[in-house]
Parts: C-alpha cells; structure tokens; sequence
C-alpha cells in the first residue's frame, strides 16, 4: 500500500526543505512547490492526504489555495504556515475552510501533532447525512434548521477551526459540542466540558493548565489541568463569558501558543487541544461593555454555530418528547401522552428550551396515574398549577449549610482530577432529598460571627425560594435568578440543596 502524500506549497527553500524531511520521516511521499501554478499542477495530477502551505507566494496568497482546494477537494485538509505573530491571517485561513495551521517559527512537535490529526480526518466516520438525523445524531429533530444544523456539524468536525456556539440556555449547546467531536478524527480522545462561570478565580489557573507537587500550599500532588486532559480531543468552555479578564489573557495565550505552563514549572508543554466555546450571553456586547477581550473574542469566534431556540422549532416537538419518553420509561413500558398535551406543549415558549421540555416530562410523569401523562400533569409555568404541582418547599425549610460543604471543590481545597471535576453535566442530578431543617438567621444588627456560613445560608435561602416559587423547576428558578442552569446547578450540589420527595 503506498504512504500518504502530502504536497508542500512554499518559496523559501529552506523552510520547504525542513518541512520535507519531517514528512518523509513520518513515511510520507511529499511533493514540493515554489509556487501557486505549480501546485495547482500537482493537485491535478494527484489526490493528497493535507496540502501544507504558506501564505505569501510569489503569484498569489496561500489563501486562494485553501478556497480552491476546499471548494474542489472536499476530501484534501489544508494547512497554512503564518507568520510569526499574525494571528489575523490564521483565523482568516480558518474561516476560509483551512483545517489548521502553524505558525513560523515552526515547531516540529506541532507540526507532527498537525500531520498526524490530518491524517486521521479521512478515517474518522463521515458526518450523518442531514436527513439521517437520529438514527445517527444525538440532536434530535427533523425540522429544517435542525438538518442544516446537522450538516453544518457534519463540515466542522473535519477541521480544527475553533466554533462559538451560542443560543439560549438548554437549547443544545454542549449536546452539539459532544457531536462535533464525536465525528471528528478525535472522537477516541477526552471531551472535556468546563464551566467557565463555575470555577472561582483563584482556583481557575490551577483548573485549567495544572500544578506542580509544592507549587502553593495544599499542592501535594502534581495535577493536570483541563488543557491537559483534553489534550488530542475537544476542550469545551461553557458559559465563556463568565471568564474573569486576567483568565481571558491567559487563556489567549495558551490558545494562541498551544502551550501551557502549570503552576511552579518552569517549561511549557505543547497541548493538541480543539476549543469549542459556548455562551447564551451576547459575546460581541460583552466586547464592547469592556467584559470580555476583543482578541479573545476574535481567537474563539472563528466559526459560529447557532442552536435555535425550541420555540422556533416546534415541528420537532412530537420526536424529542418521544424521545425523552422512552428515556424516562422503565422495563420497557415507554409512558404516553393523553389527549391535548402535545398541543399544550406547542402552546408554551420553552424559556428553557430543551432542558425544560425535559423537566417538564420528567415532572409529569411523577405525577401521572398509569404512565399517560395528561395535561394538568404538565404545570407549565403561566398555566394553572396542574394537579400534579408538587407542593412549594417552605422558606423556612431553608437551612445553613453544613460546615465544609459550602467550599468549592478545587485544586486548593479538594483535589479532583478535572476529567471528573469537569463535565459537572453528569453528576448533576443527585436522587432526590428533603431538605434539612432550618437554623434561625442571624439577627440583622448582629455581625456574623462567620461570614462564609452566614453568605452561604443567605444564598441557599434564595435559592431553595426560587425552587419553591417554581415548584422546583430548576431552569425556570436559575431564570428568576438571572444565571445560567448549570450555575444553579452547582451552586446546589456547593449548598447541599436536594429535591424534596414528591
Ligand atoms: N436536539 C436535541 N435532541 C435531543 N436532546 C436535546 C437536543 N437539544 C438539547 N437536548 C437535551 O437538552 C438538555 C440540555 O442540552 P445542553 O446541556 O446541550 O444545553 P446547553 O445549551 O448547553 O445548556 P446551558 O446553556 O445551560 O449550558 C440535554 O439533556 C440535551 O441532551
């Protein structure tokens, strides 16, 4: 069987030559060309496994070849070589269809991590073709944004391009995260989601690049952060928008150079790392408000993709609750919908999206006779109380919380590797519990003798009154109180707070 082929397209001899021989090294045939119409030629003659090129050539921008080479060899991933320092051209490679790039100086090690990832691109498992939806995706739905939106994931797990993915809370945001990697070429290496809002600062730096053993007291193990166990897959930072500005500067810096450094060493090492962000806030306002940094935002918002939210897409109602049905159903009896309910659900705007529409399910079937959910099941907000409405958590249920529970696990308090620290989305939802008794607050003259404590009980407070004024609707509670599900999410597993029995 012959080796791949790779077709070199730059005029600096030198620089040509190096690249060669790192190739052929590799077991690569490679052809080499000085210039545009010569490898123009070459990529007529042959089918190549990555086209490598620079950016200036003496009869044109490597650009051109990247928009010819993507428009006309779908199956052909190609690379540009930038300058040193210039950003600017990467990303406008990568918006033009490039699959990666490397910048000069060029460093062997990541130009092997960059061949070896293009190599793989052709073997990873074609994307599902739009209308095969289901049977091959996890987004579920037929309509017509979430076909083109399947396609679309479907061209994007083929590159290293780094994809902003916005739309509301619970619409689907790390759902499609987890497709694009699962079709790409690093589908065998870690996902790695973070919640960016859910860290605190000072922890955030040992979270993301890792420690070394005695680097800060309370370090008495060397730890990886997520760059590090993301390396060879996807790094997913959620709710982006969160990141606190000195985090902003140095997650550029890690991006940009692909390298991190963990606390108390003194090398950097490389990280193959593909960043995928999300946000439901309006990241080009957050720029302009001063909150988030412009060359950040230019470095992550290279490809947009954008999650539709549920109310726009109701024709997808009847597949996802069917879904969603047989998920919740056990020993094989999948629940059913009574008469009107399907028509009460395209009545309602899903504030919260899918996730809500799962909640909601979730919730009516508890309270259903038989496993037929009937519509005063649904409580939907706005409506009536359903008979099903469980009964609202009293204020007074609200207790402190726990000495050493309120602290955030993290580096400095409980080590945990991030792998498992990370995807928070999995151990979220605990068994549901009564919530422990209440202790009397603190008078409001008195200083509190422990001010941790005393926040910690004031936060729980108005969370466990959110849950109660939205019989406990997680996502309807996190939007009364203006933050993200996931928050709400945290801040209940930090504060001990359960869900009453039903
Ligand atoms: N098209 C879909 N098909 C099937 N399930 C979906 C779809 N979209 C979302 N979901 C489900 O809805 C829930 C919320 O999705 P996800 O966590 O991806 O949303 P999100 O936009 O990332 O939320 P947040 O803004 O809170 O981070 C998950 O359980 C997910 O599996």
């Amino acid at each position: 069987m012959s080796s791949p082929r790779v077709l070199v397209v730059d005029d600096e001899a030198d620089l040509r030559e190096l690249l060669e021989i790192t190739l052929v090294k590799m077991g690569l045939d490679v052809d080499s060309a000085e210039n545009l119409q010569r490898a123009r030629g070459f990529l007529t003659r042959h089918e190549y496994a990555l086209v490598l090129t620079d950016m200036r050539l003496p009869d044109g921008l490597g650009l051109e070849l990247v928009r010819e080479v993507s428009a006309a060899c779908k199956n052909t991933p190609i690379a540009v070589v930038t300058a040193f320092g210039s950003a600017e051209n990467a990303v406008v490679a990568l918006k033009a269809g490039a699959f990666d790039y490397v910048s000069k100086p060029v460093q062997l090690d990541q130009l092997r991590v960059l061949v070896q990832s293009a190599l793989k691109v052709n073997q990873a498992p074609p994307p599902a073709a739009p209308s095969q939806g289901p049977a091959r995706s996890r987004l579920r739905g037929h309509s017509a944004v979430i076909q083109a939106l399947r396609a679309q994931i479907g061209r994007l797990a083929r590159s290293m391009a780094p994809i902003a993915i916005t739309g509301e809370s619970g619409s689907g945001k790390e759902l499609a995260a987890r497709e694009i990697h699962a079709q790409s070429s690093r589908a065998e290496r870690p996902f790695i989601a973070v919640n960016c809002g859910a860290i605190p600062e000072a922890l955030m730096e040992a979270e993301f690049f890792g420690y070394r053993k005695g680097a800060f007291t309370g370090a008495s193990d060397e730890r990886d952060g997520f760059f590090q166990a993301a390396h060879g897959g996807t790094l997913m930072l959620d709710e982006v928008a969160d990141l606190p500005l000195a985090m902003q500067v140095k997650l550029l810096r890690a991006i940009q150079e692909r390298r991190v450094r963990k606390i108390g060493a003194t090398a950097e090492e490389p990280v193959d790392v593909r960043i995928i962000s999300a946000t439901h806030q309006d990241l080009a306002r957050c720029v302009e408000e001063g909150k988030f940094r412009q060359d950040l935002f230019y470095r992550l918002n290279v490809i947009e993709l954008s999650l539709p939210p549920l109310r726009e897409r109701l024709d997808d109602l009847p597949e996802l609750t069917g879904a969603i049905l047989e998920r919740l159903g056990s020993f094989g009896a999948t629940p059913v919908l009574g008469p009107g309910v399907l028509e009460a659900l395209r009545a309602y705007s899903f504030p919260g999206n899918v996730r809500e529409l799962e909640n909601i399910l979730e919730r009516a079937l508890a309270f259903s006779s038989d496993g037929v959910i009937d519509a005063a099941d649904l409580a939907l907000k706005g409506g009536a109380p359903g008979r099903g409405a469980p009964p609202a958590v009293p204020v007074a249920a609200a207790a402190p919380p726990q000495t050493g529970k309120a602290a955030p696990a993290g580096p400095l308090a409980a080590p945990a590797p991030p792998a498992a620290a990370a995807p928070q989305a999995e151990a979220a939802d605990a068994p549901p519990a009564t919530a422990p008794a209440a202790l009397p607050p603190p008078p409001l003259d008195a200083l509190p003798s422990n001010l941790p404590d005393y926040l910690a009980q004031v936060e729980r407070d108005i969370i466990l009154r959110a849950l109660a004024q939205t019989q406990f609707n997680r996502t309807q509670a996190a939007q009364l109180l203006g933050i993200s599900f996931r928050q709400l999410r945290y801040q209940m597993q930090k504060l001990n707070i359960q869900e009453p029995e039903a």
